[in-house]
């Protein structure tokens, strides 16, 4: 594979379009929410019903997934009553892929109909009090690329997907937070397991250094990943509703009297055992949204 690094810019408005048209020619699902499945959360696209289903590599202009417990395709379906799509696997900057290219299919998303975006991941404890196999939901993010001066918005703006200069102070929709939280208080055993806090996206693929831990402990984030939040940035941007949360995988290593135990295949396990649970919270969430539109 070749990497694309220096392409900073990825994907124009005809060529997102381009992508669009091709799959409304080839679905008859006009999708309303869209859905980034993280690593080992790849089981809510085999949720859906009435599915059309399409590998990254035959959709034109679309980069391809090389990350394990991620599928690689773009499912169009319904979930319960409400037409979506899911990414069962998503791009990550370690991959090679520019921010841009790595977010790019959420403007796809937007062009094929969604107004909202729903993104999950799988992100290792910074905050002493998780555990792993809890689920966070995200209130809020620190785009610790961006203070690096990396952005998926980067480059010429173009106004049809949104504007130059973009607010995030609500980047994560309080009421759909709120409805997530009312949801999962009705879920046997959700209680004991749902926390909400601040996600940190790093570039990765290498794991933190204790003295790395500490610090975005200092900077008040919770839980740490490396993904989500240059989708979010990319989906604000192109005015979508966005909810995330990120299913704990691992407890960063906060001491060098540690053991580091981290393993992609171990987090990827933690997310099958979770997965009825996560696969119930979305479907709830999504229903919630489903009824939001109809009414
Ligand atoms: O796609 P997500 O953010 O769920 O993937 C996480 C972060 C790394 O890609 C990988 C580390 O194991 O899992
Ligand atoms: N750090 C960064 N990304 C991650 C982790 C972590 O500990 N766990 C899962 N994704």
């Amino acid at each position: 594979m070749e990497f694309d690094r220096d392409t900073i810019v990825y994907g124009s408005y005809e060529m997102v379009q381009e992508i669009a048209t091709y799959l409304l020619e080839r679905t008859g699902i006009r999708p309303r929410c869209g859905i980034i499945c993280g690593s080992g959360l790849g089981c809510l696209a085999d949720q859906l019903t009435e599915v059309d289903s399409f590998d990254y590599d035959t959709i034109p202009h679309f980069p391809v997934s090389t990350v394990a417990g991620h599928r690689g395709r773009l499912v169009f379906g319904r979930l319960g009553d409400v037409p979506v799509v899911c990414m069962q696997g998503r791009f990550h900057y370690y991959e090679g892929y520019s921010l841009a290219k790595c977010s790019m299919p959420v403007r796809v998303m937007r062009l094929v109909g969604c107004t909202h975006l729903i993104a999950t991941n799988a992100a290792g404890a910074i905050n002493s009090q998780y555990r792993v196999g809890d689920i966070m939901l995200i209130r809020d993010h620190i785009n610790l690329m961006g203070f690096a001066g990396n952005c998926p918005l980067l480059g010429p703006n173009d106004d049809r997907f949104g504007p130059r200069f973009l607010g995030m102070a609500k980047a994560y929709e309080p009421e759909l937070l709120s409805v997530a939280k009312q949801v999962a208080h009705r879920m046997p055993g959700m209680d004991e397991i749902l926390r909400e806090g601040v996600y940190c996206c790093v570039g990765g693929p290498n794991f933190e250094t204790v003295a790395e831990g500490r610090l975005l402990e200092l900077l008040g984030v919770d839980a740490i990943g490396m993904s989500t939040v240059h989708e979010i940035i990319t989906a604000r941007h192109c005015g979508m509703t966005c909810f995330a949360f990120s299913l704990i995988t691992n407890m960063c290593t906060m001491s060098y009297d540690e053991e580091e135990e981290h393993c992609h295949e171990t987090f990827v396990d933690v997310g099958r055992q979770l997965e009825g649970r996560i696969c119930e919270l979305v479907t709830r969430v999504v229903a919630s949204i489903g009824d939001s539109e109809s009414t």
